[in-house]
């Protein structure tokens, strides 16, 4: 299996690292098309309004694209040359009929990227933002069966005549069209049999096409594509193909999609598409409708989160979903423009969202907390200072110092460490052993460190003279114990991690929108429970991050990084990653300055590698080389560890943390108390400790100025190894 290689899987990985690391399709366009009116009981479906209605097109475009799209399927999937000539349309017209296809998407595109222009031009970085949202146009090819309209496409059987070559001869022209209109890739969809794949394979390779595939399979039983044939042969043999960039899932039942995704991933390492129907309906070939299956797929959604962590990174919605679908996709993905509300709105939801999930956590018990989370049993408290509330606990020179002071009193925080005190108006909660802080602008410097043996633990760090806000917030309870959701920045951010556990849902907490020139604040909070013995990350840049997190098991891993384009500049970030039963499985963790590249676990490194000349530093992940410029830059990175395997619960875990200079390294665990620098090269700068049950280590490493990083990994290791002691508790 392969990543793909040449332009056009440097293309797409491009368009994910831009995107954030994952993008949205669009949804059904049929489907909208008919809720504006359109008949589609017809033998070209869709595509017959490419020559009755081109303008209604571009409408469902623009509808998809408002509603947080990333990635536009042409109108053209069941537009064929054949088709078209059938109703009387010549060879040349019908070819410009499907490069017509194309056009619309097109200049849907360019409509929507202008106006997106011109609604950000009051941000100084209006630019940064349109890149943040760059759209792909996909130039759809459906099935043969899809022409025949027999409902053959959803199974497969195209009778013992059709060959491979008889296809290739059908798909061909049609193809060397659509690849040459301007679109960025051919999306083949909803291939039902492994033949059809067979002969998009060669024909890619045939007629050298130069823009890159995906390639989207249909399933009805979430093991094979509906052919019966299996689906591990057919993604294999798609992964087999350079050309092919992304591989996966539409027109299929939600319920599906998951098992899907798993078995997807075993044959591939190229991104993972899906793009379901709404579920709960079938279509009927004769009627041309659609019609009620019995089995619903309730909260297509809701699933989303779970898709997107079990792999898939491109996510969208097929027949029957509208833009609707795709807006609450965008959100799931907090991508589109719920990001873009304004900072009173953001905060409203917030507090919605914390009295929810207060009431979630007053419904469960903290009673099997241990002493040392006793904060459990207290009471929620509140400070907000915010004009126009009622129930501020607090009095009006209350600082974040105060509030923290009063937490610390009743929590067994053991140090507090107060650099510099500046009168803040933030809002803070506090309920068990969840704190929510936010920040509002224009922090002045600050810096916070608070400790607790086990946990509560918080880290705050802002930096001046910038602007930023950020908030964090974690909630443990009982059993598994983590609900976290990184988050922070002066700028959205594109990737909070929000999920749910049986004890309530992690909060996703926007920052405000187009705080650049900017900053950073970053806030880390991490609680332990006896039964549950620690966990939680959360993790923070000063720079937008995109958080992203993986839960195994009870381990847990996090992956902050920010995006591209935010050079260069101060920042601070914190992360944490923590974990049991498995040390391999949460060895990293990162965060910080510029650019981090996020954390990595033992089996993948979950952040894609950034190559922007603009950064300002890199991040070290393994394999990931030696950091660029850095002159420009200063930054201090955090990374903390916990391996309960080492330790059992009622002993300090082994912990491990890592002030970095520039750049900031990942660290990976590889045996009881041995910690090794992850990556190859970066210069440490700062201090070290680690402690593994009964022993603690610590190590200060030799400080180097900025800009004079080395540049081999023997340096950075032996900075590193030379400063590394032992000592025993
Ligand atoms: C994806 S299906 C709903 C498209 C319509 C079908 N090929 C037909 O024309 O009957
Ligand atoms: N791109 C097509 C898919 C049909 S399965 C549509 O959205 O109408
Ligand atoms: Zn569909």
């Amino acid at each position: 299996m392969g990543f793909g290689s040449g332009d056009g899987a440097d293309l797409m990985r491009k368009f994910l690292n831009e995107a954030g690391g994952s993008a949205v399709i669009d949804g059904g366009l049929a489907t909208e098309l008919e809720a504006h009116g359109a008949d589609l009981k017809d033998q070209l479906w869709s595509a017959k309004y490419l020559f009755t209605s081109p303008d209604l097109i571009k409408k469902v475009h623009l509808d998809y694209l408002e509603a947080g799209a990333s990635i536009l399927i042409t109108a053209s999937y069941q537009g064929t040359i054949q088709g078209f000539q059938s109703r009387g349309f010549s060879p040349a017209e019908s070819e410009a009929l499907l490069r017509r296809s194309v056009e619309i998407a097109c200049e849907a595109r360019d409509i929507f990227q202008g106006q997106y222009l011109k609604a950000s031009s009051g941000f100084s970085e209006g630019a940064i933002n349109l890149k943040q949202h760059p759209v792909l146009v996909a130039a759809s090819i459906g099935s043969y069966g899809a022409y025949l309209a027999d409902g053959s496409e959803y199974s497969g059987n195209y009778g013992q005549e059709i060959t491979v070559e008889t296809l290739k001869d059908f798909h061909r022209r049609r193809l060397q069209v659509l690849s040459e209109a301007g679109a960025d890739i051919i999306a083949f969809e909803t291939i039902p049999n492994k033949l059809e794949a067979q002969a998009y394979v060669e024909l890619l390779l045939e007629c050298d096409t130069k823009i890159p595939a995906w390639f989207s399979f249909t399933s009805k039983d979430g093991i094979n594509v509906v052919s019966g044939d299996s689906m591990a042969e057919c993604v294999s043999l798609a992964d087999s193909c350079n050309k092919v960039v992304a591989i996966g899932i539409n027109c299929t039942a939600p319920r599906f999609i998951h098992s899907l995704i798993l078995s997807i991933k075993k044959e591939t390492l190229k991104p993972i598409l899906v793009y379901p129907n709404s579920g709960g309906e079938g279509y009927d070939p004769v009627r041309k409708d659609w019609v009620l299956s019995g089995a619903s797929d309730d909260d297509f959604v809701s699933y989303v989160s779970k898709w997107h962590e079990a792999g898939a990174s491109l996510i969208g919605g097929c027949c029957r979903t509208t833009p609707n679908t795709i807006r609450a996709i965008a959100k799931a993905l907090c991508k589109g423009f719920d990001a873009g509300k304004g900072e009173a709105e953001q905060q409203i939801e917030v507090e919605k969202n914390s009295v929810e999930d207060t009431l979630a956590l007053n419904s469960t018990s903290f009673h099997n907390s241990s002493s040392n989370t006793s904060a459990c049993s207290r009471p929620l408290l509140v400070y907000n200072t915010a004009p126009g509330k009622q129930r501020n606990p607090w009095p009006k020179s209350a600082n974040i110092f105060t509030v923290l002071s009063h937490i610390i009193g009743k929590a067994p925080l053991s140090r507090v460490a107060r650099k510099e005190s500046h009168r803040l108006t933030p809002t803070c909660r506090l309920r068990a052993t969840s704190l929510l802080l936010r920040l509002p602008k224009l922090t002045p410097s600050l810096s916070l460190d608070l400790h607790a043996p086990h946990g509560p633990f918080v880290r705050a760090l802002c930096t001046p003279p910038r602007i930023g806000c950020g908030t964090a917030s974690f909630c443990e309870g009982r059993d598994i114990a983590v609900r976290s959701h990184p988050r922070t920045g002066g700028i959205p951010p594109e990737d909070p991690c929000c999920r749910r556990t049986r004890h309530g849902r992690a909060l996703p907490v926007p920052a405000v929108p187009g705080t650049a020139p900017r900053t950073s604040i970053g806030i880390a909070v991490v609680g332990a429970g006896r039964d549950a013995p620690l966990h939680t990350v959360v993790g923070i840049a000063g720079i937008p991050p995109e958080g992203r997190g993986s839960l195994r098991h009870r381990s847990h891993a996090l992956c902050a990084r920010a995006p591209l384009g935010n050079a260069p500049r101060i920042s601070f970030g914190t992360a944490l990653a923590a974990g049991r039963r498995r040390a391999a499985d949460h060895n990293a963790a990162r965060t910080g300055g510029v650019l981090p590249r996020g954390l990595c676990s033992s089996r993948r490194v979950l952040a894609p590698p950034h190559t922007a000349a603009r950064t300002a530093s890199r991040i070290a992940a393994p394999g990931a080389g030696h950091a660029a410029a850095a002159s420009t830059s200063a930054c201090i990175g955090e990374a903390s560890l916990e391996d309960l395997d080492a330790s059992p619960p009622d002993r300090l875990p082994c912990s491990f943390s890592v002030r970095c200079g520039i750049p900031p390294r990942t660290f990976a665990r590889t045996g009881a108390a041995e910690l090794r620098p992850a990556d190859s090269g970066g210069t440490l700068a700062g201090t070290a400790r680690a402690g593994a049950g009964d022993r603690r280590c610590c190590a200060r490493a030799r400080k180097q100025p900025i800009g004079d990083q080395s540049d081999g990994s023997d340096d950075g290791r032996k900075d590193y190894d030379a400063s590394y002691s032992e000592r025993t508790r």
